[in-house]
């Protein structure tokens, strides 16, 4: 097997990845249909020409068309009455969207995941059927990533455009997606369960996670889940970022909020798939294409930090690994701990790490790790990326110089990569990086990158991620899939295989 073999293999698990997670797949699953009902995980509703579709997010649209089938009846009647579907900006066309259900209404808005006029209409019209439901209705609810943006209701007097300014300057001064949707969820008459709470039909969510965790009252700021949050969350997160709360926004605030947690016995809500999902069908496609003989291991789904910086410490794991896989049993070096707790790896995995490396040192076989999650980037130069592509190519600088002195001989690859399919603004969704030696001879991204006249660093710290991949060998390791029409945030592989 030789090294671009093994770095299309980790493409092609990358792809299985995104493929374990497409939404359509994920729907069809939890969906059957007998003697006119609807059978959902478990639950059976019956079907009487009474069934709505609401749908918001970057990755509803695939999910729309699994549903409109399940409620065809053998006599072929649809008992689907009407839906609307917010999705966003351009991905219909992007998509090739070819779902031909005339009860289904698709809506663009939120260009580049900004709420606009046309989400906020998009909005309306969701609130006007949801509210215009009676109790022995069904309404399906889509949600995916991006459904905050997708589904902007301001309680008044609360403006969009006020609404979106205390979004945007939050984001900028860096809140997390719980922090920004703790505060949505306060300001939104969709939002944190409100979407629920506009009727008594049935409801049944399909929920595609994209948040760290899963946390279903946070994915696209929870509208058909209670809101939890404490009264004063939404002051608390405003005055840790220094945001002043205007006038409206304090009106808003100071409505009396419930003093019970709602609860929603109308409401089911199912998580149909998360970055787990996906990285179990990274480690199941690794597992067949080196037919078992690498046994890969999933070792967290929550990588989060400054990509640079996880992109350092991949390269630490990687050389720890390779330090282990040319030693003998008796130098084996530890795995520490702040190694383990900065690429978000739970230390209870770490017997199972160096237990593999041993069998590969005996063996003769690769070590694969998996990860998945989200990592961020201070952007501060002028150049053009994204969090994987910054991450892999400062793992790229480092392993080309930890693996200088190293003795080992064999490949180190590193591959990361967003399972939407778009990395930042960027059309890549990743990209891919390599170390080699056979005997004396080594090849490494970094030399054949200096070779070309490109220097890394300087890349790294103008974030110039994408002009770097784009141009090294002709755009050889960047990695370009399109829209794939899922989001569950990011995955990385790391395979490490001595030659035999
Ligand atoms: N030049 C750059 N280099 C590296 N990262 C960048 C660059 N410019 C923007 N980014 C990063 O890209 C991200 C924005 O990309 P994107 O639109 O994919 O955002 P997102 O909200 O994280 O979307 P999603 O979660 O759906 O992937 C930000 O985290 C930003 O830091
Ligand atoms: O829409 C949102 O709120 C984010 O994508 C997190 O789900």
């Amino acid at each position: 097997m030789n090294l671009y073999e093994n770095v299309s293999r980790m493409r092609n698990a990358f792809l299985a990845g995104i493929d374990s997670v497409l939404p359509h797949k994920l729907v069809r699953g939890c969906l059957k249909q007998e003697n006119n009902r609807l059978i959902i995980n478990g639950n059976e509703y019956p079907l009487q020409k009474n069934v709505y579709i609401v749908g918001f997010g970057k990755a509803v649209a695939g999910m729309v068309d699994p549903v409109v089938n399940r409620l065809v009846t053998p006599d072929s009647v649809s008992h689907l009455q009407r839906g609307i579907i917010s999705v966003p900006f351009g991905s219909l066309q992007d998509m090739n969207c070819t779902i031909h259900a005339p009860e289904i209404e698709f809506l663009e808005g939120a260009k580049d995941n900004i709420p606009d006029e046309a989400a906020f209409t998009s909005a309306k019209k969701i609130v006007s059927l949801v509210e215009s439901l009676e109790d022995d209705d069904l309404l399906l609810v889509l949600i995916s990533g991006g459904g905050s943006a997708l589904l902007p209701y301001p309680l008044p007097p609360l403006t969009l455009q006020e609404k979106t300014n205390i979004i945007r300057s939050l984001s900028r001064a860096g809140a997390s997606i719980t922090e920004l949707n703790t505060v949505r969820k306060s300001l939104s008459r969709t939002k944190g369960g409100k979407l629920a709470e506009l009727t008594k039909a049935q409801i049944v969510s399909f929920i595609l996670s994209d948040i760290i965790n899963s946390p279903l009252d946070m994915i696209a700021s929870g509208p058909t889940l209670p809101n939890r949050d404490l009264p004063d969350a939404t002051l608390k997160v405003l005055d840790k970022y220094g945001i002043m709360a205007t006038e409206q926004l304090k009106s808003v605030l100071q409505r009396k909020a419930p003093t019970q947690p709602q609860m929603y016995p109308h409401v089911t809500n199912l998580i149909i798939g998360n970055n787990e999902t996906a990285l179990l069908g990274v480690k199941d496609s690794i597992s067949h294409r080196t037919n078992n003989e690498c046994q890969p291991i999933i070792v967290s789904s929550s990588l989060q930090g400054e990509a640079s910086v996880i992109g350092e410490r991949m390269a630490d794991l990687a050389t720890v690994i390779v330090d282990n896989l040319s030693c003998n049993s008796n130098d084996e070096k530890d795995l520490p701990d702040s190694l383990l707790e900065d690429l978000c790896i739970n230390t209870d995995k770490k017997s199972v790490i160096l237990d593999t490396i041993k069998t590969s040192r005996e063996s003769g076989c690769g070590v694969c790790l998996i990860f998945g999650g989200e990592t961020t980037v201070t952007v501060t130069g002028t150049g053009k990326g994204g969090r994987n592509q910054e991450m892999v190519l400062a793992a790229s600088i480092n392993l080309n110089e930890r693996l200088k002195e190293s003795s080992f001989c064999g490949e180190v690859m590193l591959l990361s990569g967003g399972t939407d399919g778009i990395d930042g603004p960027t059309d890549a969704a990743g990209a891919v990086t390599f170390w080699s030696r056979q005997h004396t001879h080594t090849i490494s991204q970094v030399q054949e990158a200096q070779s070309e006249g490109l220097q890394p660093k300087a890349f790294l710290s103008d974030n110039d991620s994408y002009t770097y991949f784009s141009q090294l060998a002709s755009g050889r390791d960047i990695l370009k899939v399109g829209h794939t029409g899922t989001n569950v945030m990011d995955l990385q592989i790391l395979f490490i295989t001595p030659h035999k």
